[in-house]
């Protein structure tokens, strides 16, 4: 499942290239002064775009969308569209942004573009990133087991570990095979720099038939069912949190076993920044970890924790110095993975069964309460800035 923001671009990004980009037919007035790109230039790169053999990708599209505007109606001159129609509005801000740039500029820049796309699509180079290119949903997420350790390995890592909705049904579904399968301690971790930057935002985009009520539905729904994998998981549960964490990534930690960290790492709960309220048993565990008034600074404040502090507060287990982090960690789980398993699971269930009930009585509560508050204004402002890129954490 592709995120509100992906979709909705792709869905117009698409009928972009198959017609001169929805926009009034090229019975274009360019008269003025002399122009280095003419008409015919200008009028070929627009039917040269729907023949290129590759997608651009969106931002390229996005691109192209408002250098036509401003070649062919100069400044944007119309109303800004409202918070919730995505679509229009990031176009809009993507034909705002070229400000006062001329016509004849901004027909320059066009066949410049289309040109560059069309010598690189007639000669693809196989080493060349494909930073548009999406990946399959599966490569999202890699499972490995090995050594009686079974690893969920997040995997997207140029958008930090975001959480896709297909993400969590993935994670799930690995939880779900690792609690049957032969090894003894699953191991959640992330690709590259970061750990996980939460939950995918532009999960929030893809308003369904049944509108925001229906979206907010199906996401209690989800979440729900993500965050008790979490709380009935059956073996030792070890998160080797190997960069910044954000988000439902740091929520679920206290129903881990064991989290060991990377100096590196930060946690951070920004809820309130984002409209929402804490998940994944965080009401319950955290002020149950590190006292009341320390979880309502991380939960209803948003203080980011770094590691050292974090393990202070207990909820970090241990932290190791980024430069031997992977080695120290790993060296260790490997001994680990070593001691009996039967009597690891015992441990681990008189350790949590007492208060699993009550872990699902929280989370039901927590959804129910989320489900609301993603309805919220606050809660679809926050996410509409983020996604026009106007807000980060
Ligand atoms: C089923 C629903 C369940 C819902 C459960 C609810 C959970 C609640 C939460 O998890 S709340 C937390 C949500 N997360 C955030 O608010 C983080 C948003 N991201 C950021 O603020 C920043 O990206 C950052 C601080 C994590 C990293 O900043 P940095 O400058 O280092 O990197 P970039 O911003 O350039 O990020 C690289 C690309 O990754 C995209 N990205 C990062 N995080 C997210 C995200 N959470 N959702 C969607 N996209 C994300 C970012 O947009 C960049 O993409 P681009 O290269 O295409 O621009």
């Amino acid at each position: 499942m592709a995120g509100l923001a992906g979709r909705l671009a792709r869905r117009w990004c698409s009928g972009l290239l198959r017609s001169p980009l929805q926009v009034p037919a090229l019975g274009l007035h360019m008269g003025g002064p002399a122009m280095r790109t003419s008409q015919k230039d200008f009028n070929n790169a627009v039917n040269q775009v729907k023949l290129l053999k590759e997608d651009p990708g969106n931002e390229v599209k996005l691109k192209l969308y408002a250098l036509y505007k401003q070649a062919t109606e100069g400044p944007c001159n119309v109303p800004k569209p409202g918070v919730l129609d995505f679509i229009n509005k990031t176009k809009w801000d993507a034909w705002n942004a070229l400000g006062s740039l001329s016509k004849e500029a901004a027909r320059q820049n066009y066949v410049d573009l289309v040109s560059r796309l069309s010598a690189s699509s007639e000669s693809p180079s196989p080493e060349a990133p494909a930073a548009d290119r999406k990946q399959p949903e599966s490569d999202t997420l890699v499972v490995t087991s090995e050594d009686g350790i079974t690893t969920i390995r997040l995997n997207r890592p140029t958008k930090k570990n975001a959480l896709t909705n297909q993400m969590y049904h993935d994670i799930m579904a690995a939880l779900q095979a690792a609690s049957k399968d032969e090894s003894v301690i699953t191991v959640l971790t992330g690709s590259g720099d970061y750990y996980c930057s939460g939950n995918d935002l532009t999960n929030f985009a893809s308003v369904p038939p049944g509108g925001l009520e229906e979206m907010a539905r199906r996401g209690a729904v989800l979440l729900r069912d993500f965050v008790n994998c979490f709380i009935d998981f059956p073996k030792p549960l070890v998160a080797v949190v190997n960069g910044p964490a954000v988000g439902i990534s740091v929520t679920v930690l206290g129903l881990f076993d064991v989290v060991y960290a990377t100096d590196r790492a930060t946690f951070h709960t920004p809820f309130s920044h984002l409209g929402q309220s804490p998940e994944g048993c965080s009401s319950y565990t955290f002020p149950k970890i590190m006292g009341s008034s320390k979880a309502a600074e991380m939960l209803i404040f948003g203080k980011k924790l770094t590691a050292q502090e974090a393990c202070a507060q207990g909820l970090v287990t241990e932290v190791f110095p980024d430069g031997t982090f992977q080695k120290e960690v790993w060296a260790r789980l490997k001994a680990y993975s070593k001691l009996p398993p039967n009597t690891m699971r015992i441990s681990k269930q008189i350790i949590r069964n007492r208060e699993r009930e009550t872990l699902h009585t929280v989370n039901a509560e927590e959804c129910r309460v989320l489900r609301e508050r993603w309805q919220s204004d606050e809660c679809m402002n926050a996410i509409a800035s983020f996604l026009s890129r106007k807000a980060k954490l």
